[in-house]
């Protein structure tokens, strides 16, 4: 492996640990306006306090957002886009390889969806920008939705294998992929993936115990990362909960354990109101 390569994963992926804790603010051109994410210098704020190892964000955040925080916690550039509503198989090339060093980004992540009628061309991009990442020493995080006529159920275990292997083929590094729903099934998606698997949120709970929950149960069977965004940056308490992730991720808490966190970072948050 290049020096930079493993400089910039090392940065990104807890070297104690073993595991990625990454917020991720790349929803509005994928998804429309989140009142979430209206405030997006609001919400950074909150995210880095909570001391995330990474934050993907768009090229445009990274620079007028992002910047009073260089160096509090990684930038993960995300190169690609495209919308749930107008052209839901299709993730588009926005940013590249070269961008993601100039901005000091330590890993850039695009998208790639399979099964669906564009499955070949966005192979094609996810194994140029493989290339052009390993040139320049920088690691590659890719979230592989399997999505379109082909998929029944995104959440199926089989289907969740296949999308995480093509990204590991394809030498992805970090690849982010959905829950699967237990412990048992989701161990099947790890074991066919040799690269790091990476959790995304989505809308798989209700309660931060059941998030918190989910990811325990995933890194017991050897997930190790997380790539959260509508559940930590819609929460009240953003800072708390990615205090409480980190518990989890960086410390092998348990759930009671990271609640716990939780609870104290929510004092200390009181504390300094005072
Ligand atoms: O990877 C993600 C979006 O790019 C994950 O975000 P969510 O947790 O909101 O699903």
């Amino acid at each position: 492996m290049f020096l930079g390569k493993e400089v910039r994963l090392n940065r990104i992926v807890n070297p104690k640990s073993g595991r990625m804790l990454a917020v991720t603010v790349d929803h509005p051109i994928t998804r429309g306006m989140m009142p979430g994410l209206v405030d997006i210098r609001s919400v950074m704020r909150k995210v880095v306090a909570g001391k995330p190892d990474g934050i993907t964000m768009h090229k445009g955040i990274a620079e007028k957002v992002f910047a009073p925080y260089a160096g509090q916690a990684s930038i993960i550039l995300k190169a690609s886009a495209y919308s749930v509503q107008y052209h839901p198989t299709y993730d588009t090339p926005v940013a590249d390889v070269e961008e993601a060093v100039r901005f000091g980004a330590d890993a850039i992540s695009v998208g790639c969806i399979v099964g669906g009628p564009d499955q070949a061309q966005q192979l094609t991009f996810l194994g140029k920008i493989s290339k052009e990442a390993a040139s320049a020493g920088m690691p590659l995080v890719a979230h592989i939705y399997p999505k379109g006529a082909l998929i029944k159920d995104q959440h199926d275990a089989e289907v969740l294998a296949y999308a995480v292997r093509a990204g590991a083929e394809l030498g992805v590094d970090i690849i982010k992929t959905m829950w699967s729903g237990s412990a048992e099934s989701f161990r099947s998606v790890v074991d066919a993936c040799p690269s790091i698997v990476a959790l995304a949120g989505g809308e798989m709970g209700e309660t931060l115990e059941d998030y918190l929950r989910m990811t325990r149960q995933a890194l017991d069977v050897g997930m190790r990362g997380v790539t959260y965004g509508r559940f930590v940056w819609s929460h009240p308490h953003t800072s708390a909960v990615i205090k409480s992730l980190s518990a989890l991720m960086h410390d092998d808490a348990s759930v009671e354990g990271a609640l716990k966190v939780y609870e104290r970072a929510l004092e200390e948050e009181k504390d300094l109101q005072k």
